[in-house]
């Protein structure tokens, strides 16, 4: 059985309390946009496509039985949750995104004067649920083109590859398959798969509590370590690539991920070790020209002082507590997206043609 992070139905949403993982599977129903909110800020749910999946379906959730006076109405409300739930969490762009394609679609409805409001909110429901779908088909191209990509290194002993990932980007954090870990599923499913090792990710434990927990599920050949042992490890255990997540990429191709990523990358760089950054055109934002520009969510000091509300950190000490890190594009050796496999440099040119044509056919659904 596949791990399901988010189940819906018809205006019916539910998502596994990850703050439980791996100990406890317990799901939790999401009655309202404030319901989405709060597991999203409070990390019930995370994971940048996974939080823009659950953060638009509470709005669906909550318009479901909703009666609107007028068109106007049900876009001003539409705008209005959608806007509060971007700032849940700062980091991951694909809330934002999400924020803008269906604000825009709402825009467009409410001044077509051959849509009645009926069709204007299903309409947007629609868009709304095909979000689900759509993430795990881009999920399984990713996978698909980043395995290949990978299988065709020259280092690539035999077809055999051995795999570093970092934090969790598999169904946990996407509606599912994943990413990063897509790419990993992929290998394994063709018999490409010899190793992957996952780090725990410090300080919130991802990899330890999440990546292990789908990687057993999952039976596929795989390995713990800490963080730290990453630059012994690429020194001793011939990994063949590394493959991490996104959860913004600027148009410059600079990406911010899990903290600890971009140490990985230096590392990965001084080995000779090609790395990759597995992201949906969902986590991709053309507006934000480079890394420096993009928001670093800054999180509790008991993440690090405290291990299961203990403490084991010396009294007194303060601390810093970025959850990412940028990653310039000057060590990402190149950028899988559901349209193949893109060099930082041209990722600008290439994505805004995607976007433009995605665009064209969202306009001609309506
Ligand atoms: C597929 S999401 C990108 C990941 O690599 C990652 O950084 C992530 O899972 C997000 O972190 P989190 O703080 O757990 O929400």
């Amino acid at each position: 059985m596949t791990l399901q992070a988010i189940k819906y139905n018809k205006g019916k949403l539910e998502i596994l309390d990850q703050l439980l993982l791996p100990t406890q599977s317990v799901y939790r129903d999401i009655l309202s946009v404030e319901d989405g909110w709060k597991a999203i800020n409070s990390m019930q749910v995370r994971g940048a496509p996974a939080i823009a999946i659950v953060g638009a379906l509470s709005l669906a959730v909550e318009m479901y039985p909703k009666i609107y006076e007028d068109k106007q109405e049900l876009e001003k409300d539409v705008e209005e949750k959608l806007n509060r739930l971007v700032k849940a969490r700062p980091t991951a762009v694909n809330m934002k995104i999400a924020t803008h394609q269906i604000t825009s679609l709402a825009k467009e409805l409410a001044y077509n004067d051959l849509i009645n409001l009926e069709e204007m909110k299903a309409k947007i429901l629609g868009s709304i649920e095909e979000m689900l779908e759509k993430d795990v088909s881009d999920n399984k191209s990713i996978g698909l083109i980043g395995a290949d990509a990978i299988i065709k290194q020259k280092n690539c002993n035999n077809g055999s590859a051995r795999i570093l990932t970092h934090c969790n980007t598999g169904s946990l954090a996407t509606a599912g398959y994943g990413t990063a870990l897509g790419v990993i599923r992929a290998l394994h499913e063709s018999n490409h798969l010899e190793h992957v090792y996952c780090t725990e990710t410090r300080p919130y434990m991802q990899g330890a509590r999440l990546t292990a927990y789908e990687l057993v599920h999952d039976r596929l050949p795989s390995t713990l370590v800490c963080d730290s042992a990453v630059a012994a490890l690429l020194q001793h255990e011939q990994i063949t690539a590394v493959v991490v997540g996104a959860d913004r990429v600027a148009a410059n191709g600079d990406t911010a991920n899990k903290i600890g990523t971009y140490q990985i990358a230096v590392v990965a760089k001084h080995h000779g070790v090609p790395f990759y950054v597995a992201s949906p055109l969902s986590s991709v934002d053309l507006s934000i020209p480079s890394g420096e520009h993009i928001p670093i969510e800054e999180r509790s000091d008991k993440e690090i002082t405290h291990v299961l509300d203990k403490r084991i950190a010396a009294p007194g000490i303060s601390c810093w507590n970025p959850a990412f890190d940028i990653t310039p594009a000057s060590l990402i050796t190149g950028i899988i997206t559901e349209h193949g496999m893109l060099d930082p440099l041209e990722l600008e040119e290439k994505v805004s043609k995607f976007k433009c044509l995605q665009k064209e056919i969202e306009i001609t659904k309506i």
